[in-house]
């Protein structure tokens, strides 16, 4: 990555972020490494931008390029505020999480569209805070248009190896420990479908930042709940390991579809934009408003309080 150039003159509009076990995507040819500095500091890793049939993809490794960040110590912040800087409107998020159903077999792909927070308010969580308030819509975190995407690209390699669910819930526990037997057992009452410790906050603050946001699972245990093994990280590196090129194709096949000229509305978010920013302006008073808020907010929605 030391050799390419740090800047890169066009807008990329879609990004990738790989979780465990996908912290590169081959095939792709890297043209730029961006290393953003935001108000909430420095992302992840660097900003890989890559270049496929002449489309500009922006990859940030979630827990950094040697898996470095714990899943409460990713700086989500800078992740989100930074692609959002480069033009970034849609990020397509892969984790790998642990099946709380039986016919989510390891290796199996989930589009989830829904998220039960577990987390425990250790985590940096909103942009908008210390003399600006703002409160964003969550009630459907994911995109069901980009669902759609993947779940047209999966269906067409399915005898392939690839078997996806459509719909679900992920459960995303603060972690870093694995969960206990009972706590398993309730989140597969609650209807939980999967379980992993990343998606929040990066989907709320994907949201508050305007962005579609739609995570793809890759389920690579059964938890803790099954009488098969209990989950260990040798199990989930194994499985993403021997399904790693896989979830590569899949993602691939939903970037070039969403390359599309008849996606790029949703692509740009232009059902998001302006709904934050319009919520921010109506809360705090001008009077109340902190200006070293104002300028963090600012740096994702430039002059957005018109100053
Ligand atoms: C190594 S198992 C737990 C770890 O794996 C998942 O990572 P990601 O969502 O980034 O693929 C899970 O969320 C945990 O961070
Ligand atoms: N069982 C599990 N719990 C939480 N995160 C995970 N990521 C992969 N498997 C997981």
């Amino acid at each position: 990555m030391g050799s390419l150039p740090d800047q890169f003159d066009r807008p990329v509009h879609i990004a990738v972020i790989g979780g465990t076990g996908l912290t590169q995507m081959a095939g792709y040819t890297p043209v730029a490494a961006l290393n953003p500095v935001t108000p909430w500091g420095v992302p992840s890793s660097p900003i890989q931008i890559l270049e496929h049939n002449g489309v500009p993809i922006a990859f940030l490794a979630r827990h950094g390029v040697h898996h470095q960040h714990a899943p409460h110590e990713i700086p989500v912040r800078a992740n989100i505020a930074a692609l959002r800087a480069i033009g970034v409107r849609t990020i397509i998020a892969f984790s790998a999480v642990g099946s709380l159903q039986e016919e989510i077999r390891p290796m199996d792909f989930v589009v989830p569209d829904q998220i039960i927070d577990r987390t425990k308010g250790i985590r940096p969580f909103t942009f908008f805070e210390g003399g600006i308030v703002g409160h964003v819509g969550f009630a459907d975190p994911f995109d069901a248009k980009v669902a759609a995407v993947v779940q047209k690209c999966a269906s067409a390699m399915e005898g392939e190896g690839v078997t996806l669910h459509q719909g679900g819930t992920v459960i995303c526990m603060e972690g870093p420990q694995f969960s206990t037997r009972a706590e398993s057992n309730m989140y597969r009452s609650w209807g939980g479908s999967v379980i992993n410790m990343s998606a929040l906050p990066e989907a709320k603050l994907a949201r508050e930042a305007e962005l579609t946001y739609q995570m793809i699972c890759m389920a690579t245990d059964y938890d803790c709940w099954h009488d098969s093994e209990d989950v260990d990280v040798a199990m989930v590196m194994k499985y993403m390991a021997a399904n790693g090129a896989n979830a590569k194709r899949l993602v691939g096949a939903v970037l070039d579809e969403l390359a599309k000229q008849e996606h790029s509305d949703m692509v740009m978010a232009k059902h998001w934009e302006g709904t934050t920013v319009a919520g921010l302006k109506f809360m705090t008073k001008p009077e109340g408003r902190n200006p070293e808020a104002v300028k963090r907010v600012e740096y994702l929605f430039p002059g957005c309080f018109g100053s």
